[in-house]
């Protein structure tokens, strides 16, 4: 007989993942059910797999997440899906706290829960911890060379891990560039030995940077939570923005704030149900 799975779509300012929780449902191969699922025609469509979890060892978290890109690579970390994580256990009362700690592969994670008045989840602020700017596993620091289109428009460039990779690019105007051949091929360039996410960064006035996402292993979404972060990040070290920025995604806008006092960078957003349904596995 087929097995199977409940699983709940969800997206925060766009950026739409499938959620199963194993410890109702076993997802014995997640990263082969991430690309079948995420598939938009014979699937679910999607930009992955989300998997929530009991914390696998001693680490005092309340849950674990693990995230799978839509060509089924698992990724260290994914912002928008841990503020979805946080409204899935309150909103069905399976952890009714406005504080939870989440185990990710780029340690745990504090997710501090905004509620309305009837109760239910607004927005969460997700401690994001430090951002890393020297060369790593995930940089060697080698020269990136862009497509001819961005000869000219290229106002500063940096990399930033947030636990998983991204390359910030800033430009002067984002129109006439092609943003998708570019972070294509940039993914993969050899300065990035775990390819990477591509941002494509313009500040367009009063502390708001506007963000377009190439995502490792998913291609252009609607919005990155590690890659407003990375941007932020990025701004304020390059003195082109301050520490509190909003950075505006094509499906919405993150607030992000790079503290002073712990270095953390804190990030705020939204994050909906979309629906839910049964898949067969495999
Ligand atoms: N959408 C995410 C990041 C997902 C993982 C990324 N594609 C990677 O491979 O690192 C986010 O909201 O942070």
């Amino acid at each position: 007989m087929t097995q199977l799975v409940h699983f709940t779509k969800m997206h925060g300012a766009g950026n739409d993942y499938i959620y199963v929780d194993t410890s109702l449902y076993d997802v014995p191969n997640p990263a082969a059910q991430s690309i079948a699922w995420s598939r938009p025609h014979t699937g679910i469509g999607s930009d992955g797999l989300v998997l929530i979890g009991r914390p696998h060892d001693n680490t005092q978290a309340d849950f674990s997440m693990r995230i799978f890109n839509a060509d089924g690579s698992e990724a260290m970390m994914c912002g928008n899906a841990s503020r979805c994580i946080g409204k899935y256990l309150y909103e069905k009362g399976v952890f009714h706290k406005p504080v939870i700690r989440l185990q990710t592969l780029s340690g745990v994670k504090v997710l501090q829960l905004h509620l309305t008045a009837d109760d239910k989840v607004e927005s969460v602020t997700v401690d994001m911890l430090e951002p890393r700017f020297e060369q790593s596993e995930q940089y060697t620091g080698a020269e990136i060379k862009l497509p001819a289109d961005f000869d000219g428009h290229v106002v500063a460039a940096k990399f930033v891990s947030m636990g998983n990779p991204h390359y910030v690019i800033f430009v002067d105007r984002m129109e006439g560039l092609d943003i998708a051949r570019a972070g294509k091929l940039l993914e993969r360039d050899e300065a990035f030995p775990e390819r990477c996410n591509i941002e494509f960064a313009q500040l367009v006035g009063n502390d708001q940077i506007r963000t377009r996402v190439w995502e490792r292993g998913s291609g252009i979404t609607q919005a990155c939570g590690t890659g407003a972060c990375a941007t932020a990040a990025a701004a304020a070290s390059l003195g082109l923005a301050s520490r509190h920025p909003a950075v505006l995604m094509d499906g919405g806008t993150l607030d992000i704030r790079w503290s002073a006092n712990d270095d953390h960078i804190y990030m705020t957003g939204p994050a909906a149900f979309v629906f839910e349904g049964d898949i067969p596995m495999g």
